[in-house]
């Protein structure tokens, strides 16, 4: 089996397993695709990478190279963005408890937009903010009341999110526009909303658009800028129908335009910010399958990896699919479960993994990896971090070393120096 040209063998000969490898074609297309789709003539539209989703130095530079903005929230993803050399006044800092030392951070490195989340931060930031010699635009994090998931959305469910404002607060939101227009280096702007993840109904984002229009609509503000957040689905298996790009896209700029039309509004600028519709399926783990046995009613493999590597099946019971490399065109005969090596029943990557007859030393492919999957990892059971790779046109590049068991005891001998 190849990635982008790259044999499956060859990647494990060099870099050991197991190993996260990206098909780098794959990220490039996702962004493009992103990019080239989110178009209007009417107002400004821009691609801002979630980088939550999958966040290094070699991913933030290839959103730098397609020309995309970045979604960063925490210091540490500020930092790593600043460490890749981005351009600061294209990231978006979200958060709902940015520490002061992370909004000195952002100010600091000019960051060109702040996502402000609650009345508390928006406090923070104004006092911070006064001697800084840029201006920083701001959004408001609302949350609308739409809580979206997978096949399904449920309207008004989410007022107790932890996220935002909801939209219902009119007065709140209004005090806390005031307290950003206050501070002369703060530019109130317009709305942030995101209403979940691995969304499959373009319905959920339609109601989600008018919402945010319709409250706009009702405010007596200005608002020009009008952030959708992310949620777009990928293929995890064959039960996965995400909305294609193009018609997520041409969903959204044709709801913003209906809104615009109904309402008189001026928004100029769109944005969205996708994280797991870039990064999921150009991602793969390869494993190594090591022992193997029978229960009554199971056959196991076991892989070398886990939960540390993947902990997204035991949180939120994902489904993955596989194969092993070399017998991709083999007819399948057995139902095996994909069990990792940490000490933890729940530690299954996956439940029924339908395979041609495996063996010990066999490489299996886990595929559609690419999103939470290195971010979420763990070191439980003191495993050691994956590397990860890039593949691109027949060429590989370690872009983050594997860990060794030194760098797993560094922390703590650092003190002992
Ligand atoms: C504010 C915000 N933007 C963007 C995203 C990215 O979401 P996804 O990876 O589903 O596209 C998230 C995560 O759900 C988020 O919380
Ligand atoms: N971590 C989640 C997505 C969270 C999105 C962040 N708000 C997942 O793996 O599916």
């Amino acid at each position: 089996m190849k990635i982008s040209n790259v044999e499956v063998k060859d990647l494990v000969n060099t870099y050991g397993s197991p190993l996260y490898v990206y098909n780098q074609r794959m990220i490039e297309d996702k962004l493009n695709a992103f990019k080239n789709c989110l178009k209007s003539s009417e107002f400004e539209c821009d691609v801002i990478y979630a980088s939550k989703a999958f966040n290094c130095k070699a991913m933030i530079q290839l959103v730098s190279k397609m020309d995309c903005s970045l979604d960063a929230v925490s210091g540490g993803e500020l930092y790593t963005a600043y460490a890749a050399g981005f351009d600061m006044a294209r990231v978006y800092f979200h958060g709902n408890n940015k520490s002061m030392d992370e909004l000195k951070m952002a100010l600091k490195y000019k960051v060109g937009t702040i996502i402000v989340d609650n009345l508390m931060e928006a406090q923070l930031l104004s006092e911070l903010a006064k001697n800084i010699d840029y201006t920083v635009s701001i959004l408001l994090r609302v949350n609308p009341g739409i809580e979206a998931h997978t096949h399904e959305y449920i309207v008004t469910a989410n007022i107790d999110s932890k996220f935002g404002i909801s939209i219902e607060k009119k007065s709140g939101i209004l005090e806390l526009i005031q307290i950003i227009n206050a501070c002369p280096n703060l530019s109130f702007d317009g709305f942030h909303a995101h209403i979940g993840s691995q969304i499959f109904d373009k319905e959920a984002f339609v109601q989600e658009v008018n919402k945010v229009c319709e409250f706009v609509s009702n405010l007596g503000v200005d608002v020009s800028t009008l952030n959708f957040g992310g949620g777009f689905g990928a293929v995890y298996t064959d039960e996965d129908t995400p909305i294609p790009v193009d018609i997520v896209c041409d969903t959204l700029i044709e709801a913003v335009k209906c809104n615009i039309e109904k309402y008189a509004l001026n928004i100029n600028k769109i944005c969205i910010e996708p994280g797991r519709s870039i990064v999921a399926e150009a991602g793969s783990t390869v494993y190594t399958v090591g022992f193997m046995k029978e229960t009554p009613h199971k056959n196991y493999i076991f892989v070398d990896g886990g939960m540390s590597d993947n902990i997204r099946p035991a949180l939120y019971q994902a489904k993955y699919s596989c194969v092993i490399d070399g017998k991709e065109n083999e007819m399948a005969s057995k139902h095996y479960k994909v069990a990792g090596k940490c000490c933890e029943s729940g530690d299954v990557i996956i439940e029924d993994a339908y395979l041609p007859e495996a063996k010990p030393n066999d490489l299996l492919v886990v595929k559609t990896t690419g999103a939470y999957g290195y971010s979420m990892a763990s070191h439980y059971n003191k495993a050691c971090g994956l590397p990860v790779i890039f593949c691109k046109d027949g060429n590989s590049q370690c872009v983050i070393r594997g860990e060794n068991y030194e760098d797993l005891i560094r922390l703590e001998n650092d003190l002992c120096a």
